[in-house]
């Protein structure tokens, strides 16, 4: 799993960052809600939010929706703890599925987001992603399925067609990208991290691992990543988006670094110290052209805190806490 490498002017402004404002999500749904002003608890039923988005046929999925809303959601999920994750090995591109942890944080994940409306999912082409998203989706309120789309080839999309539109209704299309996948690690896929660094020393290995510009033998650097990760997301979740479509999109800890370094417009310094835990969801609100970080939902009636990692999750929820006693 991740741990926290954040400077601590970097926490500072992650967790100076206010509460979760779904009431402005909310309200743009025209869902009736009453905030408790302790934990800004959300009293919208998850129906209310699902049934205020409007479904109709679109463009080249077969599910789609569209909005009354000119805001959509964006949900960030780094896959939970997977068998090398846990072994503490390099993993890159290699394809291993989730722990037994793993499965559990990709549940949890699903409850903090369960009351969001999902429209489209983007995962990876590797099992991680994709199991995390589909274990995410048990916890959702509404139920839809979601169903991976088979656009390999036309015998694949064919075979895979659905006849019923009332049944394409209750399903969520779920597109798979390559380009979404975890950074290639070259000749350190496979290694041993602790082993590695006592091998090649600690900040060499730290400059592999962190650094925008320097890949590791034979791999991607995190700005390699960034530009397959960017591109994608600018040319086919960016138009869904500003469609009014609510998108989740499970990758991993690089291919997500280097979107959020996007969204948040970090600079080539800043995403060194920018580290994501497993299975902890970050909401984005796009809107007007603009992405406006929510924050990650500590609970599916409750409001959420930014934060990239787990150990600033529960920081800034005591902080909350504190401050209301
Ligand atoms: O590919 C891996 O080994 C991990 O998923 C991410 O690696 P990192 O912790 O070095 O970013």
């Amino acid at each position: 799993m991740a741990t926290t490498t954040m400077s601590h002017q970097a926490i500072g402004s992650i967790v100076s960052h206010r509460p979760f404002k779904a009431s402005l999500f909310l309200e743009s749904l025209n869902v009736p809600m009453k905030f408790s002003p302790k934990r800004f608890k959300i009293e919208a039923t998850a129906s209310q939010v699902i049934d205020n988005t409007v479904l109709s046929p679109s463009k080249n999925k077969p599910f789609e929706s569209k909005k009354r809303s000119n805001e959509a959601a964006l949900i960030l999920i780094r896959h939970g703890e997977s068998l090398w994750n846990e072994k503490n090995l390099f993993t890159g591109c290699v394809d291993v599925p989730l722990t037994q942890k793993g499965v559990g944080e990709a549940i949890e994940a699903g409850k903090k987001i369960s009351n969001i409306p999902v429209d489209l999912i983007f995962t990876s082409s590797l099992i991680r992603a994709q199991m995390t998203a589909m274990l995410a989706m048990t916890q959702h309120r509404r139920k839809k399925v979601p169903i991976i789309l088979h656009n390999e080839s036309v015998k694949a999309k064919t075979w895979s067609h659905v006849f019923s539109e009332e049944t394409r209704k209750q399903s969520i299309p779920v597109i798979v990208a390559w380009q979404l996948n975890e950074r290639m690690y070259g000749e350190l896929q496979g290694l041993n991290k602790k082993e590695t660094a006592e091998r090649y020393g600690t900040e060499q290995v730290h400059e592999w691992r962190r650094s925008y510009e320097i890949p590791p033998p034979k791999g991607e650097s995190l700005e390699m990543c960034a530009e397959r990760a960017v591109a994608y997301f600018e040319d086919n979740i960016k138009p869904e988006l500003a469609s009014g479509n609510n998108v989740m999109i499970a990758a991993h800890g690089n291919s997500l670094r280097s979107i959020i370094m996007y969204l948040d417009d970090l600079t080539s310094q800043e995403v060194t110290s920018l580290d994501l835990s497993t299975g902890i969801p970050l909401l984005y609100i796009f809107k007007d052209g603009k992405f406006m970080k929510r924050g990650s939902p500590v609970g599916p009636t409750e409001a959420g805190v930014y934060a990239y990692t787990k150990r600033l999750a529960q920081y800034r929820e005591k902080l909350d806490e504190a401050s209301l006693n």
